[in-house]
């Protein structure tokens, strides 16, 4: 595993990759009135683990990660990175960490390489076309490079976004359900493809995903929430075996229906 302890912000060297501290989130929402979306989320990610963030639709996953890359400020508490409240200096934070999400769409009339240029230069980088060459090679992307990101279907479409969030070879890297939209083997092959570029970095993911055999196979831990709090967290095997089950999924049909 490379040491990239001379990359790490210097005032932080031993802080962990990620941290929760009593972490709300409360909406103001026209029709609803107060939603509280995250409420009092406390949790700490060491470097060098992969965690899957699990919960139902609506539980605050989205919302979680919104607040840990510092799009979205807390309604109180702290979202932590590498040791840098997000809130208040997001930006001493974010040449270390990126982020994949179906949410955010890539500018349509631009080809895959021109995005993936345009993010190249913003991320500083010193390469930016070794890193292109790289990245467009490991996410299977030669081919699609000269074509306009708006013609792409959504799986090559994630394939571009998860190139654009590996370009800077990040230390943390927040992923918001990166194989949604993929079949079984693109799904397969890009899970793959994390695994290897994980081993090779060391860096920490936080994986927002419902696929639970995605999350059995790629994290060492997982958070699972419901109604905007965290009800459980431990590796896949402490979670079956609390549950007495076989699968995480039965697990978390278990604490879905409040068995
Ligand atoms: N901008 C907003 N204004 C008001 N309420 C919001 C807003 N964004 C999210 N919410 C609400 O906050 C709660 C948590 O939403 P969030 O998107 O974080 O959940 P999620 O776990 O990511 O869900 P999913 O698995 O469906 O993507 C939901 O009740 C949602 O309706």
């Amino acid at each position: 595993m490379p040491c990239r302890s001379l990359e790490t912000p210097m005032s932080h060297p031993d802080s962990p990759a990620l941290e929760a501290r009593a972490l709300t989130k409360v909406y103001q929402d026209r029709r609803k009135g107060s939603v509280t979306a995250v409420d009092a989320l406390t949790f700490t990610i060491a470097r060098d683990r992969v965690v899957g963030l699990l919960g139902g639709n609506g539980a605050g996953k989205t919302t979680t990660l919104s607040m840990l890359l510092g799009l979205l400020l807390p309604s109180s508490g702290e979202a932590r990175v590498l040791g840098i409240d997000m809130a208040r200096d997001r930006h001493r934070a974010l040449p270390f960490m990126n982020f994949s999400s179906p949410y955010v769409d890539l500018p349509h009339r631009l080809t895959v390489r021109e995005n993936l240029t345009v993010y190249a230069h913003l991320y500083g980088l010193r390469h930016p076309a070794a890193a292109l060459k790289a990245r467009a090679r490991d996410l299977d992307l030669e081919d699609l490079l000269d074509r306009p990101a708006g013609e792409l279907s959504a799986g090559q479409k994630t394939r571009v976004a998860l190139a654009k969030a590996l370009l800077n070879d990040p230390q943390v890297l927040l992923l918001d359900e990166p194989t949604a939209s993929l079949d079984p083997d693109t799904g397969d092959w890009v899970r793959t493809t994390l695994e290897t570029w994980r081993r090779r970095t060391g860096a920490t993911v936080l994986l927002a995903s419902h696929n639970m055999e995605e999350v059995e196979r790629l994290c060492d831990d997982v958070l699972i929430m419901k109604d905007s709090r965290l009800v459980e967290q431990g590796s896949p095997a402490e979670l079956r075996e609390r549950y007495g089950r076989d699968r995480l999924e039965q697990v978390f049909l278990d604490i879905a229906r409040g068995r």
